[in-house]
Formats: C-alpha cells, structure tokens, sequence
C-alpha cells in the first residue's frame, strides 16, 4: 500500500515516522508534498521519503492519501486534486469539522472517504485516533488504513456523530494536559523545585496516572480515592480543585471545542 500525504507539517510528520518506524510500509513507498522548498528540503532529509513540489504528484502515486493541511485549505487542496482522484484510491482526512458529507460533495459521491481525528502524541507513538467511513470504503480497507494508523498509537472505529467528541476528549486535550502539566511545575518552581525537574515529576505523574487508568480497568474516582489518605495532603487539594471549579472548568472547555468542530 502506497502512502501520500497532502501538507506536511506537525501532524503529518508524526504520523510519517510512526508508519516509517513499524516498517509497514517502506520509505520508498512514501511521498509528501510541501508548499516551501524549506520544508521539502527538512522531509527529505528527516524522514527520508519522497517529497513532491506539487499535490498532484501525491495523488498520482498513493493509494492512501491523507489530507494534512489546515481545515481552511481543504477547499482549495480539494478543488486542485478532485478530477485527479481515482475511485480505488482512498482519502483520508484529519481535520475537525469537515463532514463525510461535505467531503463528498466536494471529493465525488463517488469516492472512498475515511474522516479520523488524530493527536499530536502520535509523535511518540501514543497517539489516539478516532475513525469513521464512507460506505464506498469496505472494511477490510478501514482494517488496513487501521492498522497503518495504529503505527503511531491508538485507533478505534467510532460513528460519525462521535468524531467531534473525539476531538474534545483526545485531539485537542492534549493541549488542556500540557496547561495541568505546566501548572503542577510552576507550582512546584514557586515552592523551590528547579523548573527542568519539576517537568519531569509533573509529566511523570500523568503518564503514570493514565496507565493507571488504562491497565487497572479502574473507575478513576476510585483511583483518586486510593490517592486521599484521612485527614491528608490530597484531599485538601481535591478540595481546593474543587472549590475552583476545575472539573467544571474541564467539561465547559471540552464542551466549546466539540462546539466550534460541529461549526468548522
Ligand atoms: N496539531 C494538532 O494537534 C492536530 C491537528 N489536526 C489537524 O491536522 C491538520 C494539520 O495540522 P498541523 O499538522 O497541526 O498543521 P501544520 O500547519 O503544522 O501543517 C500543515 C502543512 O500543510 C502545508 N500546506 C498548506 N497549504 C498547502 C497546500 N495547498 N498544499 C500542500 N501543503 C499545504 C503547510 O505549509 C503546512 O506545512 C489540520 O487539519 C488540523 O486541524 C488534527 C488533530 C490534532
Ligand atoms: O486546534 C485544532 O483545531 C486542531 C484539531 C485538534 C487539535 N488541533
């Protein structure tokens, strides 16, 4: 399986070196166009890959293309490649907001269409992806596309009408886990902690957290619970959290990010 992807920047990258790293596909089986011979310059020399100076080049030689431009050039990415796209090829897109329907409308009824949201923990290969499908896509191509895309984390079929939540839960949070992130180390800095530690033991303690969640099968409630010893440090800060609203604060946040995808 031949794989394209249309822009190549941060998502593209990190999806790029998952697939290149699982040895599914080889490097020569790869192409990426870029718009400045800067970036075509950093492809080819990062990731080794064929690099195209023009969109068209991709579609003419992948079977998989993956459409990683912001949402705002779909339109014009899409208008350029349209009549070049053959029904057996299969488009895969990554950007919140754009529908299967507005896809096809604007693709052809009559192509294959796989609309996913991904995250930018694919660059460590501990990316989550949500994926839904075209009924023009069978599902032992979704099953391949799946497992190219488990090359750099997770991935799970959901319904469409999910794939906006999806973008709440896991394409965007990673940004609300990075603000926590920052916040526990300027606390721990305000109380002596130098910064580049203070990191560490504040990621550390969300990654650990997370595997707890995921390998325990666990309700998180019950976790925090194991934390809060009587009369103890943790409760006292359960209790200023939610004195300030933060689970509130989290689902509101969540709730206007899965609104301005359903609007994009
Ligand atoms: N960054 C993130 O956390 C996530 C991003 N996404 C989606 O992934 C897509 C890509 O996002 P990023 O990689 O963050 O953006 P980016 O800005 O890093 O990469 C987009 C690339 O597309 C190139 N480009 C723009 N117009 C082009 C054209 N006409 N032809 C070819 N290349 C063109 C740009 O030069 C740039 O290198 C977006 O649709 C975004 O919504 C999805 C999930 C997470
Ligand atoms: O902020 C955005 O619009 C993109 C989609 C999910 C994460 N980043």
């Amino acid at each position: 399986m031949k794989i394209g992807f249309i822009g190549c920047g941060n998502m593209a990258t990190a999806m790029i070196r998952g697939i290149l790293d699982s040895k599914k596909v080889t490097a020569g089986e790869m192409i990426a166009s870029a718009k400045s011979d800067a970036t075509r310059e950093k492809i080819s020399r990062e990731l080794g890959i064929c690099v195209a100076g023009t969109n068209s080049e991709v579609v003419d030689f992948a079977d998989v293309i993956f459409l990683a431009v912001k949402p705002q050039y779909y339109e014009e990415v899409i208008a350029e490649i349209r009549e070049e796209i053959r029904q057996d090829q299969i488009i895969v897109t990554i950007a919140p907001g754009k529908t299967l329907h507005w896809l096809a409308e604007r693709l052809g009824e009559d192509k294959k269409i796989i609309r996913t949201m991904p995250n930018t923990p694919a660059m460590v290969k501990e990316g989550m992806m949500g994926m839904c499908k075209n009924e023009l896509v069978t599902e032992e191509e979704m099953q391949q596309v799946k497992e190219i895309c488990e090359s750099f984390g997770k991935a799970e079929v959901v319904p469409e009408s999910l794939i906006d939540v999806v973008v709440g839960v896991s394409g965007s949070s990673p940004a609300y886990v990075f603000m926590f992130i920052e916040a526990m180390a300027d606390a721990a800095v305000a109380d002596g902690m130098p910064r580049a530690q203070a990191y560490k033991f504040a990621a550390q303690a969300v990654l650990g957290s997370a595997k707890m969640v995921l390998e325990t099968g666990m309700h998180p409630g019950a976790l925090k619970d194991m934390v809060c010893s009587p009369g103890g440090t943790t409760i006292e800060a359960v209790r200023v959290l939610e004195e300030k609203g933060m689970r509130s604060a989290v689902i509101e946040a969540s709730k206007a990010c899965v609104k301005k995808g359903r609007e994009m």
